[in-house]
């Protein structure tokens, strides 16, 4: 299966992606069973006529067959007993340490409302401070447009509505791109800002498991009025399909109800360096360097 499946999810994850298939996947459809035709004999005869009185189906060879297959199954069943259910082939395999070390890499989460201005503090980072800036949502764009992208259309849905995309697919991209960078830098070593992630604790969970633990997470707060704001204003030319009146409701709620508990569970680890971000970009910048060179070091 790992063949069939897209590039990107070369490794662990392809078992899981496994639901997330269309049925038209070439995969599945070879799974459907055929409609049972009509048995007719290879002479095109019907078969002997029965006398009267007497059913034209013989039923004891059913019995017997039904019998006989049940017992099997019992005998398979009882036998695998120790083994996993079937249903864990669709769980990706435990991984027992992280891809990167903390002490090679490290990565900051980068969290705010939409619109709250992560990307245009990244940028700043970026020039003065040599990260890697990854947002999730450019590179679920970027999955969207990848042309044979079996994901393609599902990203499509759910960033228009505001959904969440399902953790294994932004994870594993993720990983990929940092993958990549770490690789270009002889030193073997990456500075990452992950902006836009995780929105939603299965994928917190699974980042720090799988892929890297983060140092905490940058917050940015705002007000809903102004990122609505500033949305609007951005919608005139950005392109993006959520950027719009509609969508920007649904992405609020999906914050409120999922994003924030994220930001909650990082605050009660001491995880989390919060910015006033309702200030002008120069002020939010200055604040956040502040910040961060408190927890860091005037060096990071
Ligand atoms: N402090 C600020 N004051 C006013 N406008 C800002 C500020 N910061 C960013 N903006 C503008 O607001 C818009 C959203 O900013 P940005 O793209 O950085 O936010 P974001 O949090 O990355 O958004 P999203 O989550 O939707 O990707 C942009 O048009 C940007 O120029
Ligand atoms: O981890 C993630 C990050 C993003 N998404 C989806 O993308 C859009 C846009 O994200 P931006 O950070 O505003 O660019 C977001 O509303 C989600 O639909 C995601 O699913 N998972």
């Amino acid at each position: 299966m790992a063949s069939q499946l897209p590039r990107i999810f070369s490794r662990r994850f392809c078992q899981p992606l496994a639901p997330l298939l269309k049925p038209a996947s070439p995969i599945l459809r070879n799974l459907r069973t055929k409609p049972a035709g009509r048995r007719t004999y290879a002479t095109g005869e019907s078969g002997p006529t029965p006398r009267p009185g007497q059913s034209p189906f013989k039923v004891w060879p059913f019995i017997a067959i039904t019998l006989a297959g049940s017992g099997a199954y019992i005998l398979m069943v009882r036998s695998r007993a120790d083994m996993a259910p079937t249903t864990d082939l669709l769980k990706a395999p435990k991984k027992d340490t992280p891809v990167f070390s903390p002490e090679n890499v490290t990565v900051l989460f980068v969290l705010g409302g939409p619109g709250a201005g992560k990307g245009t503090q990244c940028a700043n980072l970026v020039r003065d401070y040599g990260f890697t800036h990854l947002s999730a949502g450019d590179l679920l764009r970027a999955e969207q447009e990848r042309e044979g992208s079996e994901f393609g259309e599902m990203i499509k849905e759910y960033i228009r509505d505001g959904k969440i995309v399902p953790m294994e697919v932004t994870v594993q991209l993720l990983e990929n791109a940092m993958t990549a960078q770490v690789e270009k830098d002889k030193s073997g070593k990456g500075k990452f800002l992950i902006d836009g992630f995780p929105r939603k604790m299965d994928q917190a969970i699974k980042f720090e498991e799988t892929v890297c633990p983060s140092k905490f997470v940058l917050f940015f707060d705002c007000t809903e009025e102004e990122m609505q704001k500033r949305l609007l204003e951005r919608g005139k030319t950005s392109g993006r399909a959520d950027d719009n009146a509609e969508s920007i409701m649904k992405r609020f709620k999906t914050f409120v109800e999922t994003s924030m508990p994220v930001v909650d569970y990082f605050e009660k680890q001491g995880r989390v360096v919060k910015v006033i971000a309702t200030q002008t970009p120069e002020a939010v910048y200055k604040e956040t360097r502040g910040k961060l060179e408190q927890r860091l070091g005037k060096e990071f």
